[in-house]
């Protein structure tokens, strides 16, 4: 086969040893070095790795006809195979009808524009929640911790309708973990005993059960008789009414629930919760664009304490500063991984059936033949330019691309900008005493979401009360004028 090119392997692990504990940044490197379209061997896994926006153009852009060939996902993940209720979720059903019908249960009831914003209550009262508790916070807070919270908190209320509090934290932390984890039985299937003996299965299945145990309470939680949906009515709320209605082209059964839940979290919290922490990283670590953010976040509030979802749209740098931090930081960098479903041939290459793709999305957003001074966070560049995240545009693709692209970046991302407003309205940030811009640390801990990996602690001061625009009391000023000459 005319396979891409790639760096020189070893006899049975390939190319494994090259990807080192970074391995988002070793393929960065290998890219570099090989090409855009770069083809490794990961143990027993062959890997193709799309690292350039004309790369992911060639194979999705409409018309090319690869797009269905690339929409596959890997089968034997070994946790992803059991978090996902064997294959059960949007995330990693096989390319087919039983995917098709859960994604179309995704976008058109779940993650719709109508639905995120019937949940615009809850994010309100979570960001102002959150303003309260930083607020009687004295010192710095520790802002990676209370992202995640908040996050959290958010997607309980959403997905379940109340809080589950710690019980939900902790099993979600180890899921995480365990997805993100290097699993030697990836990559050379024919191991797949050794996760008995090394403590992954049990592990595994011990955070599984906890799960599982935790959505057949949830579940049952809904299905009391006494309970009313009329005004509000949560993803599981949805979930469960659609399992009855006989006009849906799929009877959603409980293994499938728990996979979209499954679905709903992960993403829902890990993702938004990084993304929010890498902002604040890039704000601290560029004071002119923090002044410039606070100074629009301020001008829009008016004097008023809270920002609101109706003020979001007239917020435009905030929105040119969540794109650039989602092109140097996207949340899931090496995106969720595909595999093709049959041989094809891209440009001058043949990729044949079952081969692994890994999208390197920030190799992508970073690609200097689309990005001036691309490791530079200069939200600026967006400006003027039609540039979106919404997959149509290749060199920016933090939600992925095609039709496995993701479906929940409306929910993800109103939240991100109000967070980020009401906590730029409420406080002045600054570095804890002693340390300067300099000392941020930058380095990343990946698993399936990147986060930073030392927590963001930042000092806040909260702002005080100032008084309405100028245009206003310009405004009350005519109306006295008028009231006075009335009054002579
Ligand atoms: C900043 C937040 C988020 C980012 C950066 C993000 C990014 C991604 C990426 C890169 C993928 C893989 C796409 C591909 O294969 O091309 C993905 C898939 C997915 N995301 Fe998100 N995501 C975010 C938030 C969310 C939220 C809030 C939800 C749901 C509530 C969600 C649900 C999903 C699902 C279900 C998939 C699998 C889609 C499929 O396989 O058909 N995501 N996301």
């Amino acid at each position: 086969k005319r396979l891409p090119p790639g760096p020189w392997k070893l006899p049975i692990i390939g190319n494994l040893h090259q990807l080192g504990d970074s391995p988002h940044k070793s393929i960065q490197r290998l890219s570099r070095e090989h090409g855009s379209m770069m083809f490794l061997q990961l143990g027993a896994v062959p890997t193709l790795v799309i690292s350039s926006a004309d790369a992911a153009m060639a194979i999705f852009k409409g018309g090319s006809g690869h797009d269905v060939v690339f929409s596959g996902r890997p089968n034997d993940l070994f946790a992803a195979k059991k978090f996902s209720y064997n294959l059960n979720s949007i995330s990693f059903a096989p390319y087919g009808e039983l995917w098709r019908k859960m994604r179309r249960i995704a976008i058109v009831e779940l993650l719709s524009s109508k639905r995120v914003q019937s949940f615009r209550a809850v994010r309100e009262e979570e960001v102002a929640a959150m303003v309260s508790r930083i607020a009687s916070t004295s010192g710095t807070v520790n802002l990676s911790k209370l992202s995640m919270l908040l996050a959290n908190n958010v997607v309980c209320r959403v997905a379940f309708g109340k809080k589950y509090g710690d019980r939900f934290d902790a099993v979600m932390h180890e899921t995480q973990v365990l997805l993100g984890e290097f699993l030697v039985s990836d990559y050379f299937p024919w191991m797949r005993w050794l996760n008995k003996f090394n403590g992954v299965e049990a592990r595994v299945e011990k955070c599984f059960n906890e799960l599982d145990k935790l959505y057949d309470d949830v579940i049952e939680d809904h299905l009391v008789p006494t309970r009313s949906t009329l005004d509000n009515e949560d993803i599981v709320d949805v979930l469960l009414r659609l399992q009855k209605d006989p006009s849906q082209l799929i009877s959603l059964n409980n293994q499938q629930i728990k996979g979209i839940l499954t679905d709903v979290f992960l993403a829902g919290t890990d993702r938004t919760a990084s993304i929010l922490i890498w902002i604040f990283t890039e704000l601290i670590r560029n004071p002119p664009c923090m002044q410039k953010v606070q100074a629009e976040v301020q001008k829009v509030a008016n004097g008023r304490h809270k920002i609101e979802e109706s003020d979001l749209p007239n917020l435009i740098y905030l929105q040119l500063v969540i794109k650039e931090a989602l092109r140097l930081h996207p949340p899931a960098p090496l995106s969720v991984p595909r595999e093709t479903t049959e041989d094809c041939i891209v440009g001058n290459y043949e990729i044949p059936a079952k081969t692994r793709t890994i999208i390197d999305l920030r190799s992508i957003g970073t690609d200097p033949k689309y990005w001036e001074n691309p490791n530079e966070f200069r939200p600026e560049r967006f400006m003027n330019s039609s540039v979106d995240f919404n997959g149509q545009h290749f060199e920016l693709l933090p939600f992925g691309v095609g039709r496995r692209g993701c479906p929940g970046s409306n929910f993800a991302i109103v939240l991100v900008q109000l967070t980020v407003a009401n906590f730029l309205n409420r406080f002045d940030w600054d570095l804890p005493d002693g340390m300067s811009v300099e000392d941020v640390d930058m380095e990343e801990e990946i698993g399936i979401t990147m986060f930073k990996k030392t927590p963001l602690c930042l000092g806040q001061h909260p702002r005080p009360k100032t008084t309405p625009h100028l245009k206003l009391l310009r405004i009350n000023s005519n109306v006295a004028a008028a009231a006075m000459t009335m009054m002579l």
